[in-house]
């Protein structure tokens, strides 16, 4: 069967059916070693700290992308509610970027002089990409929301019961773990829905392309902290 029929024969959405087919990559990009070994508690600190300072320079260049999903959403959007769950996620960068510099003052890193590791070079780059005037609002959306949910849903498995979580950890897996960050996700993954619902065979093959490119650079992202194991 067409996945488009399956999703609509199951009243799920077309990002479960993906999540679904895709599932080991999925579970490759939320459930990374490096995650794991926080949720464990045998995370070697080295590793965090490359992962926090990589992790700053990506969200400073995640800003203009979310802005860039904002216009999409002004411009192309069939329903007005889409620009404020955006605008939400594009306000709390301001306080995401202070959290990391305080973070990272905590741990005695200089994020001035950190420099960029190919994985994340190259993850900026698709971000760039996306935000050319010529990727269909359908598209960036669904990038955003995988982007979103991938720090959602390895951040919340760091502090469900049971996880040995490092103290010091805590705060750092409650910024993408907490339930409001988990409803703004949902949020986000209702209007991918609505909007692949609607969209042609064309934008709905580039759309699952774009979700697996965003589950392997994500995959790429924590694999960099490995350099320290
Ligand atoms: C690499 C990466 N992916 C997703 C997020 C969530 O915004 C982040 N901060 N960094």
């Amino acid at each position: 069967m067409e996945e488009k029929a399956k999703a609509e024969e199951k009243k799920i959405g077309m990002t479960e059916t993906w999540l679904r087919k895709h599932r080991l990559l999925y579970d490759g990009a939320t459930r990374h070693p490096l995650i794991l070994s926080i949720r464990d508690g045998t995370i070697n600190i080295a590793s965090f700290k490359t992962w926090l300072a990589q992790d700053y320079l990506f969200v400073r260049a995640f800003v203009p992308f979310s802005a860039s999903v904002l216009i999409k959403a002004w411009k192309e959007s069939d329903e007005s509610g889409d620009v404020e769950v955006i605008l939400g996620g594009v306000a709390s960068l301001e306080d995401e970027i202070s959290w990391f510099k305080r973070e990272a003052n905590k741990w005695g890193i200089s994020l001035s002089d950190v420099v960029p590791q190919q994985a994340n070079i190259n993850y900026c780059r698709l971000l760039e990409k996306l935000m050319s005037p010529e990727v269909e609002y359908t598209v960036a959306i669904t990038a955003f929301w995988a982007i979103e949910a991938v720090y959602q849903e390895s951040f919340a498995h760091c502090i469900e019961e049971g996880s040995k979580t490092p103290a010091e950890l805590k705060e750092t897996c409650m910024r993408w773990g907490n339930e409001g960050f988990g409803q703004y996700c949902q949020s986000l993954q209702k209007i991918a829905d609505r909007r692949l619902q609607k969209a042609s065979d064309d934008e709905l093959k580039k759309a699952e392309v774009m979700l697996l490119s965003v589950l392997e650079h994500e995959v790429e992202f924590w694999n960099m902290s490995r350099g320290n194991v």
